[in-house]
């Protein structure tokens, strides 16, 4: 995807084929969106995205563990906002739980902040005779079953990007309070005055010797990680990830490094491919192969080795620690024959690459009442079978990626749910795929830290 004269850009990805790509109602409108994005303020920082590099090269070391959770999709309006510190609240307990098993930080990444866009199985929908296109993620078309609603509207895509900011300003607003709660509470509770001097060396951290450039790790150092503390292992924020899925929101949004020269996708820290958009020589890998931002991409059971080999090649020509997850997603029953040849391909290669569990999307089914849902046991099952594999093939099992929500929504079966077991209508609130709800997430997170004292 380079020009004659070798570079890189980012709109190279229009000459070549893509994949779910949206057929937006209008050209003049589409085009008017682009030039707003483009002149909008970029909604991370370089100073961001490397710090999220460098946690993640610590994973790919074996020294960190890294938990990516979050929605399906994300809403709009006050419902993601107010969400934003349920989410930050799981995803922490869940790292800070995990960091006192292994005693090793934990990198915390949020499906947050532009999660909005969603690939589908079937392109239209029918009900009671009537088709229309399938909901694709509220930064594309709406829910309801109407033409109106259903029809891609590219002005949907400026709302996506303030969403967006909001969520990012939330971020900012509990990293903030957290840096000063973390800055207060040593000094008023310890009686010998021990932790005085941590509170001291904090304020070192977050006083004028650190630029104010409106960087979430220049707001609390260690953002993103769990890190040890008097008190026990603390956590410090997500970093936010999504699927680079809808290009035309994404190629506005990237940003040149003035000093480096370095391209980076300014919507989010960790953007990663799906499954079902992973071809090498398409679009969207081709995109995401010229940005400097640590990347990540699917691997689902159809996956061949050479298909992952050149995955490999391709976004991360230069072996380097930090850039490049793999997310295995290969379902219960295809965990097992698929995991190992994959793993010992890759480190064969030199790819010294984060190895990730999806245990959601390869174990979705149907109930017979038609919702579709995800059975723990099975997501155990897979959890299991890919610590195995990774550890098998002498590497490190790096990461869990789950979809949750902190809310007690009824989405997926219980442990030991039997066959005929569903799920009812009144808790089931998705947007899309079935979540765990905040005390699912958490049995599944005991199992992975069993897994990892193990
Ligand atoms: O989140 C992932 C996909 O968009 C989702 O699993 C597809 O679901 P579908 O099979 O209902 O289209
Ligand atoms: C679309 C998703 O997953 P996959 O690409 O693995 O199917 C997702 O993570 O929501
Ligand atoms: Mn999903």
């Amino acid at each position: 995807m380079l020009d004659p004269a070798g570079n890189w850009h980012p709109s190279m990805w229009r000459t070549l084929p893509v994949k779910h790509p949206t057929r937006w109602a209008s050209r003049p409108v589409l085009s008017t969106v682009r030039d707003h994005l483009r002149s909008a303020p970029a909604l991370t920082t370089a100073a961001d995205v490397r710090a999220s590099f460098d946690a993640l090269a610590a994973v790919s070391a074996g020294d960190a563990f890294v938990v990516q959770a979050g929605d399906c999709a994300e809403p709009f309006g006050s419902e993601l906002v107010r969400g934003v510190a349920g989410r930050d609240r799981v995803i922490g307990s869940m790292a800070t739980r995990l960091s006192a098993v292994l005693d090793k930080p934990v990198v915390t990444i949020g499906r947050l902040a532009g999660q909005f866009a969603k690939p589908r199985s079937k392109p239209t929908e029918v009900v009671d005779g009537r088709e229309l296109p399938s909901f694709r993620g509220l930064i594309i078309n709406g829910p309801d079953f109407e033409e109106r609603s259903r029809t891609p509207d590219a002005r949907r895509m400026i709302a996506g990007y303030y969403n967006a900011k909001a969520v990012f300003h939330e971020l900012h607003r509990i990293a903030h309070h957290n840096a000063s709660n973390l800055l207060d509470l040593p000094l008023l509770v310890d009686p010998t005055g021990t932790h005085e001097v941590d509170a001291l060396r904090h304020l070192g951290e977050h006083s004028s010797s650190r630029p104010a450039d409106g960087s979430l790790s220049s707001a609390l150092a260690g953002y993103g990680t769990t890190r040890r503390a008097a008190a026990g292992w603390q956590h410090r924020g997500l970093w936010t990830s999504h699927e680079a899925l809808v290009l035309d929101y994404e190629e506005p949004l990237v940003r040149r490094d003035q000093v480096t020269g370095q391209w980076y996708l300014a919507s989010t820290h960790v953007p990663w491919i799906g499954e079902r958009t992973r071809d090498v020589d398409s679009a969207h890998v081709r995109f995401l192969a010229g940005l400097s931002n640590p990347l990540a991409c699917k691997i689902g059971p159809s996956a061949d080795v050479d298909e992952v080999l050149r995955l490999c090649a391709v976004l991360d020509p230069h072996r380097e620690p930090g850039r490049l997850t793999l997310i295995l997603r290969m379902g219960r029953a295809k965990a097992d024959e698929r995991i190992g040849a994959i793993v010992s391909a890759v480190r064969d290669a030199g790819h010294p690459v984060v190895w990730m569990c999806d245990p959601m999307h390869g174990n979705t089914i149907a109930t017979k009442s038609g919702f579709k849902t995800r059975r723990l046991d099975d997501i155990a099952a897979e959890i299991s079978s890919f610590f195995h594999h990774v550890r098998a093939a002498g590497q490190w099992p790096g990461g869990i990626h789950l979809e949750m929500s902190p809310d007690d929504v009824g989405e997926c079966l219980d442990a030991g749910a039997g066959p005929d077991a569903d799920v009812s209508g009144s808790s089931y609130e998705t947007l899309c795929d079935p979540r765990l709800n905040g005390s699912q997430a958490l049995v599944i997170n005991e199992i992975v830290g069993d897994l990892l004292a193990g």
